[in-house]
């Protein structure tokens, strides 16, 4: 296991902080191959840095970029991530973003889907964004989901499946498209960025407990090819 803690004074110096990394990082990715490829959390938290992001100098179409999770539902619903997305970053002009689901959210097709455009990025991230919940979540990897152990598996290849969170989250009640922990970690660069005591709290037990049923953000905190860059602040 290894990880690297950034703290931060508040959730506006996080942000700043987060979105210059994104920056460095895709800078780097530009010039070394010509290309980029992102995974973003969805959720609240990463938001003010990706709006600060896609107002900064890029060649943004060189940069792909996809939710690392997605709720099931139609792209212009409220709760959908690839809309938050599309909204944060319409200042990216060129920027590609690509889809985890179908255009109605439809679970299984949207599987299928996710699956496709996987298939056409085999490369490894250069940046993954994850964010976390109370519960141990990240990206839509759920405890107590039917679907994590799958999601889990080193050695699946397929990089997405449909979970279907139990209980559901009361923010977001939705089944879920997550992409799988080895496409997770199959990246240059992972950041968590988080906020809060309580996140904090949860954070703590994951770096202390390895079992990812419990906290599956444990997965990536503990994976051994895996360095974690932990963004917190109160
Ligand atoms: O449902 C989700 O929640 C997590 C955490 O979101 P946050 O707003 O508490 O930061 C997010 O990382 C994930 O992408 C999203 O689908």
């Amino acid at each position: 296991m290894a990880w690297v803690e950034h703290r931060h004074a508040d959730a506006a110096a996080l942000a700043d902080a987060l979105a210059a990394t994104l920056h460095r990082q895709c800078e780097r990715a530009l010039v070394e191959r010509g290309k980029a490829l992102l995974a973003l959390a969805g959720g609240r938290t990463p938001f003010p840095a990706y709006r600060a992001l896609a107002a900064s100098d890029l060649d943004w179409s060189r940069v792909t970029a996809m939710p690392t999770d997605e709720r099931c539902v139609p792209h212009d619903h409220a709760a959908c991530n690839l809309r938050g997305l599309r909204e944060a970053m319409a200042g990216a002009r060129g920027l590609t973003l690509q889809a985890l689901t179908t255009r109605d959210g439809n679970p299984d097709a949207s599987q299928a889907a996710a699956r496709a455009m996987l298939a056409h990025h085999p490369d490894a991230f250069d940046v993954v964004v994850l964010g976390m919940g109370e519960d141990g979540h990240t990206a839509s990897l759920f405890p107590g989901a039917p679907q994590l152990d799958a999601a889990l598996d080193p050695a699946r290849a397929d990089g997405a499946v449909r979970v279907d969170p139990d209980p559901l989250p009361p923010e977001a009640p939705f089944a879920r498209i997550s992409l799988t922990a080895s496409r997770l970690l199959h990246a240059r660069c992972i950041i968590l960025a988080l906020t809060g005591h309580a996140k904090r709290a949860v954070l703590e037990q994951a770096l202390a407990d390895a079992d990812p049923r419990r906290h599956p953000v444990a997965a990536i905190l503990h994976a051994p090819s895996a360095t974690v860059h932990v963004h917190w602040s109160p």
